[in-house]
């Protein structure tokens, strides 16, 4: 996507995507497919992206999943849109990919929440056995809409996932509109995943709203926060949460895009990115929704370092210190790491007259 806009250091510089939404990763070639295996819901192109420019509310980017999911209610079609995402991913350069995606049961298909994460690891096997040079993970999503019972129901399904997928499923991600719910009803559900070894995700402080909400779901704690746009002071959060996090040492998950074109950030530059990453705190450029929001992870890296002004050798170690933020064990970083050195002279290669 957009392959002449983004440097060919960008897209040679290996890298890690640890927050990506499966539905909301859709390219527009699948969608074409999809829409096409579907003509009489008459949805088009238009509906399921938002281009170079644009902007929507963020209840006007939730109608937006709710059109794709129209478009993706069988196995099938899952299976599709999980071998092209992580196709896709891999042909940008990502060598290590954590996909989360909501398990739905569509009773008019006949596809059950098992059914679902079922076809999301078929997909994931596929594409090994094919020989795609990526390390797929997946985690499962809540979505904090659906409350307590679902979410309970989610973390018994991750769990059994998790003791029966080969190390695929390796944690738990909680997203969904933030406006929508309060997460301190799913907190029991959170703890329980936590206490089985689940690792977790968190989508924490997308609204400025949320910060009590934040301030309760960091003491478990979690293990990375997706977005945590309003934690920092300079965003209207608080010292006290900050030092939570960085006690803590808890990864941010950070969308450059996702933010600008979500309007919960106003321009690039006045991104957290900025504050967080000033701190040396473990900062991770991710995509959110490649799809939906027309980009990819070279693009994300390339926005990064012009608006904030890094210098390759710092886009480097950025993808490089990504690593360490990975759910997948020990030994999986080491291979990753061993793959950054080996990489390294090659990417770095025809820019030699550059200063590094
Ligand atoms: C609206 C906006 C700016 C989106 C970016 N921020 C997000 N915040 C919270 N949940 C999200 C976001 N993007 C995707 N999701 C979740 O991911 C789902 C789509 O992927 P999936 O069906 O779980 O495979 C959405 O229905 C939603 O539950
Ligand atoms: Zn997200």
């Amino acid at each position: 996507m957009m392959d002449n806009e983004v440097d060919v250091f960008y897209r040679e510089l290996p890298k890690v995507e640890l927050h990506a939404h499966l539905n909301g990763s859709v390219s527009c070639p699948t969608i074409e497919k999809l829409i096409s295996r579907k003509p009489h819901l008459n949805i088009g192109h238009g509906m399921t992206a938002i281009g170079k420019g644009q902007r929507r509310t963020l209840d006007e980017c939730f109608q937006v999943f709710k059109v794709i999911h129209q478009l993706v209610d069988t196995e099938e079609d899952i299976l599709m849109v999980a071998t092209d995402v992580i196709k896709e991913f891999a042909a940008d350069g990502v060598k290590y990919l954590e996909l989360r995606s909501t398990p739905r049961e569509e009773k008019h298909t006949g596809l059950t929440k098992k059914s679902y994460i079922e076809t999301v690891i078929k997909a994931i096997k596929q594409c090994k056995s094919e020989g795609v040079d990526i390390d797929v993970r997946f985690l499962v999503a809540i979505d904090r809409r659906n409350g307590t019972e679902v979410a309970m129901e989610t973390v018994k399904l991750a769990e059994d996932f998790m003791l029966s997928s080969d190390g695929l499923v390796l944690g738990l991600d909680l997203s969904g509109d933030p406006t929508v719910g309060h997460g301190k009803d799913l907190l029991p559900a959170l703890q329980k995943a936590k206490n089985c070894g689940l690792k977790l995700s968190l989508h924490l402080s997308e609204v400025p709203s949320q910060l009590e909400e934040s301030d309760l779901l960091l003491d478990l704690p979690p293990d990375r926060i997706g977005h945590g746009t309003f934690l920092h002071p300079a965003m209207g959060g608080s010292q006290g949460i900050v030092d939570k996090v960085v006690k803590h040492n808890i990864p941010l998950e950070l969308c450059l895009t996702s933010n600008v074109k979500g309007q919960t950030v106003a321009r690039y530059s006045d991104h957290h990115f900025k504050h967080w990453y000033q701190m040396g705190h473990p900062s991770v450029i991710c995509t959110d929704d490649k799809g939906v929001f027309s980009t990819d992870l070279s693009q994300e890296y390339q926005l990064a370092a012009s608006t904030f002004d890094l210098s390759r050798e710092a886009v480097w170690k950025l993808s490089h210190d990504a690593i360490d933020c990975i759910f997948a064990p020990d030994t999986v970083k080491q291979q990753l790491k061993q793959k950054w050195i080996y990489l390294k002279p090659q990417v770095f290669h025809y820019r030699e007259t550059d200063s590094l």
